[in-house]
Parts: structure tokens; sequence; C-alpha cells
């Protein structure tokens, strides 16, 4: 037979969690103390519900009773409510502000390294208290609890908070950073066109929500494929935000290409430096072998071999994502996750002399004659205060145009069939057919 039972306590954080003896399952919320040195608990009421099922000659015990509040699902996660008083502590006493850090597909793969390195202070310092706001959806709420006591595990000092929700107007408020990584895969038989609008539903919902509730300033990576549209229609969604707070991260390419001229090159890849990626996160990108340096010197007096660079090296970065995924079963997510803190790490510190970076961000305005409106990957150069300016001393050969204009007129195919997404009318899809993301080769 079965027992409902309801336990009294407070709290506005719903949970479910497996009993050890795999009779009883507890839907429970979680105790929210007031964190201080003590840990004092504060005395919200609890709820919890206990359902078993006894074997009908099993004495049953009666349980307290009290109403559960199971709607509410964003609220700071287990040790995480204890309070701690950052003036009674020597060490944190040069800490600086905490920062608001929220992540969408916070239970999926990529997330599932990217958590850890942000909350270990390796990302923005080591005296950057983090407050991590993570989203999920009903779908994936009990794996964001594994993911939040893996966090509690960790027992990093400078992770002050996480909260988990699964909705976003929740989630994001007062975000300083938002990684957006949750996106449908593209599973098989899936028109390209159906990804677009999919992916775009989510992301215009969460353009609405960042507009709404986060912070003026936020600064915005969207991962979710396919990024670079993504972000144009999470921007679009956004007209509080400046639209040059928006990147589509293409920093991963940046890092496959470094790596692969480092290879041919024989040398390690930190001889690698000015590598641009243009234009979308997808086979059509562009790998600049024309303006990258190797140990300062043009690639090109490197490596003479033009015939690799233009297809060997030019489409193994634009297809290594495929070619991993046929190799490990599933997309990158770890070098995903590293190349996100790479990202991030330069917008928040200044970027070497001499060198630039590439991120996914809104062309309007840009020196180079790619069309307005569309967020297309560029090299940018950062002063360390998470905004950055696109780099002007670039050249252009004719190789580079025209493998720019074929990544543009993609991006602008994109942008005409997700058009019912950015507030720009009817949508009309004409999406080159040759054109992939990395992954689906
Ligand atoms: N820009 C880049 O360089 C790269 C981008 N990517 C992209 O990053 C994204 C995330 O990758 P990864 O973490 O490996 O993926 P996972 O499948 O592990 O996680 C993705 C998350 O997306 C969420 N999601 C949102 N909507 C849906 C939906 N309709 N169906 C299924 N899941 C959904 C799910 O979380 P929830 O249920 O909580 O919403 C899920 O946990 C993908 O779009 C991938 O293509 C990957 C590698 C590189
Ligand atoms: O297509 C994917 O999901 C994987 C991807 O973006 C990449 O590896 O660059």
């Amino acid at each position: 037979m079965a027992v409902v039972a309801e336990l009294s306590s407070s709290s506005s954080y719903t949970k479910s969690t497996r009993l050890h003896s795999s009779q009883c399952s507890i839907s429970s919320t979680h105790l929210s103390y007031l964190r201080r040195r003590t840990f004092r608990p504060v005395t919200r009421p609890r709820a919890a519900t206990i359902t078993c099922s006894v074997a009908s000659d099993q004495v049953q015990a009666p349980i307290a009773i009290q109403a559960a509040d199971p709607n509410s699902k964003n609220d700071c996660y287990g040790v995480f409510c204890l309070t701690y008083d950052l003036k009674a502590e020597e060490e944190t006493k040069s800490w600086k502000k905490t920062i608001n850090i929220a992540v969408s597909g916070a239970a999926g793969m990529i997330s599932n390294h990217l958590l850890f390195k942000l909350a270990s202070g390796e990302v923005f310092g080591a005296d950057q208290p983090i407050a991590m706001k993570l989203l999920g959806s009903e779908r994936s709420f009990e794996a964001l609890e594994g993911v939040a006591m893996e966090l509690e595990d960790c027992l990093f000092p400078l992770l002050r908070e996480v909260k988990i929700g699964i909705n976003p107007y929740e989630v994001f408020q007062d975000a300083d950073w938002a990684l957006l990584i949750g996106a449908k895969p593209r599973g098989p038989g899936m028109e390209r066109a159906g990804l677009l609008d999919i992916n775009g539903q989510i992301y215009a919902e969460q353009g609405k929500a960042l507009n709404a509730v986060a912070s003026p300033n936020v600064k915005v990576i969207v991962v979710g494929n396919p990024c670079n549209t993504n972000a144009l229609i999470c921007l679009k969604n956004a007209p509080k935000i400046p639209a040059k707070n928006f990147h589509a991260l293409t920093r991963l390419d940046e890092n496959r290409a470094k790596c692969q001229l480092a290879l041919k090159a024989g040398v390690f890849y930190d001889k690698v430096s000015n590598m641009t990626i243009w234009g979308n996160h997808s086979t059509t990108q562009v790998p600049d072998f024309l303006n990258a340096r190797i140990n300062g010197l043009p690639v090109k007096e490197v490596i003479k071999d033009q015939k690799w660079l233009e297809e060997g090296f030019t489409e193994k970065v634009q297809k290594r994502g495929g070619v991993l995924i046929k190799k490990w079963g599933r997309s990158s997510a770890a070098s995903t996750a590293v190349s996100i803190a790479d990202a991030i790490k330069s917008l928040v510190t200044p970027t070497p002399e001499g060198d630039w970076f590439s991120t996914g961000v809104y062309t309007t305005g840009n020196p180079y004659g790619i069309a307005e409106d569309l967020v297309f990957s560029m090299p940018c150069r950062s002063n360390g205060d998470g905004d950055y300016e696109l780099v002007k001393d670039i050249i252009f050969d004719d190789y580079l145009l025209q493998r720019i204009t074929k990544s543009e007129a993609e991006l602008l195919a994109e942008k005409r069939c997700v058009a019912h997404l950015t507030g720009e009318g009817v949508a009309f899809c004409d999406l080159p057919e040759d054109t992939m993301l990395p992954g689906e080769m």
C-alpha cells in the first residue's frame, strides 16, 4: 500500500530525493538559512512530501502534515543558503563585490565542465566571488539538483550562492553575465529551418527575460546553436541591453585554428597569435591565415603551402566539430567549456599588446564592410572592462573577401528565416544547402 505524508517545516525550494530504502521518495523543500559564520538556521517553514510503498503488514508511523509549495523552484540551493559574514573573515576583505552569473542549459554537457571552472575562480579571478543562477527545465530539474549538489561538495570558497530554477524571468534577475548554452540539438531528419525556429523561440524568450530583469549592462554569450542567429534573435528581443553586449561563441573555432597552425608549423600553440575567425559558427566560417601570425611572423612566411592553408587547414577547422562527434559520439563539451572560459577571460583581462581574439558580435558600424545588423565573428580587443573594440589594422585579399562573403550570405539567409522572431516581419527560408553546423557533417 502507499502512504502519502507531508512533513512540516519551511522553505521555498522544492526538490525530489529518493530514499536509500528505494521504497520511499521525498518531494521536499530545502531548509533555508540565514548565512552567518555560525550558520544559524532561519525559521522559515519547510514542506516535504513523502511517498512510501510498504507491505500491508508493516507498521506505519504517523507523520506530521503541512502543505508544500510545489511551484517554487527558484531559490538558493542547500549549503548556498548559508550566509557568511564577509566582513568577519580576514581573507575576504580584499574580495570584489559578488557578480551574478546566469547559465542556461545548466544540466547539459558543456555546463558540466564550465560551472566548475567558473566556481573555481580561474575565469573571473581569485578575488571575485560569484553567485550562480542556473536555468533548467521541467525535463532537467532533477539533473540540475545533481549539478547543484556537486557544486556544494566542491567547497569552492568563491562560490557564494547557487540558485536553480526553470523560469528565466527569475533566474536571470540582476545577471551580470548570461551564458546561454541550452538549445535543442538537431535531430535526424530535422530541417535546419526547423532548428532555427525551435531554438530561435528559446532565445527570443530568453532575450525578453534578460531585457526585463538582468543588469542593464549584462554581457551575454550565446553558445547554443545556431549561435550567431540565436544571439541576433536574443539581442533583438532585449532592446534595453546594448546590442554590443551580445556575443556568439566562436572562440572554440579560434582555438581549433591555432592548434592546426601550430601542428603544421611544428611549434607549440602559444606561438600562434592574431587568429581571427570570420563569420558564422558553421562550415562557412573563415579561419583567417592571412592576418594570423606564428612567432610574430605572418603565417604565410612560416607555412608556405598555400594549397594546404586554403583547403586542408580551412576545412579542418570548419569541420572539426563533426569529426569529433563521429569519434566521440557526442559534440565537444570540455573544449567548448574551456573556450567559453577563454572568451570571458578575453573580456575581463586586457588583450596582450598587438594581439586580438575572435568573438561573434553585432556588425552595425563595423569597419570591414560586412552587412549591418548581423552577429558575425570578427577580431576584437579589450581593455579588460568586459567591453571590446573591433581591430582596425586588418588586411584582406580576394580569397579572404570571397570566403567572408559566403559566410555573410549564409547569415543573411538565416536572418530572413527568423524574421518572425526578430520583429522584422514574415520569415522566408532560403538557406544555402551546403552549409551546416560544425557538428553536422
Ligand atoms: N558555439 C559553439 O562553439 C558550440 C556550441 N555548441 C552547442 O551548445 C549547445 C549545448 O550543447 P551541450 O551542452 O553539449 O548539449 P546538451 O544536450 O548536453 O545540453 C543542452 C541543454 O539544452 C537544453 N534544451 C533546451 N531546449 C531543449 C530542447 N527542446 N530539447 C532538448 N534540450 C533542450 C537542455 O536543458 P534543459 O532541459 O534544462 O532546457 C539540455 O540540457 C548545443 O546547441 C550545441 O550545438 C556545442 C559545441 C560548440
Ligand atoms: O554542432 C555542434 O553541436 C558542435 C559544435 O558546434 C562544434 O563542435 O563546434
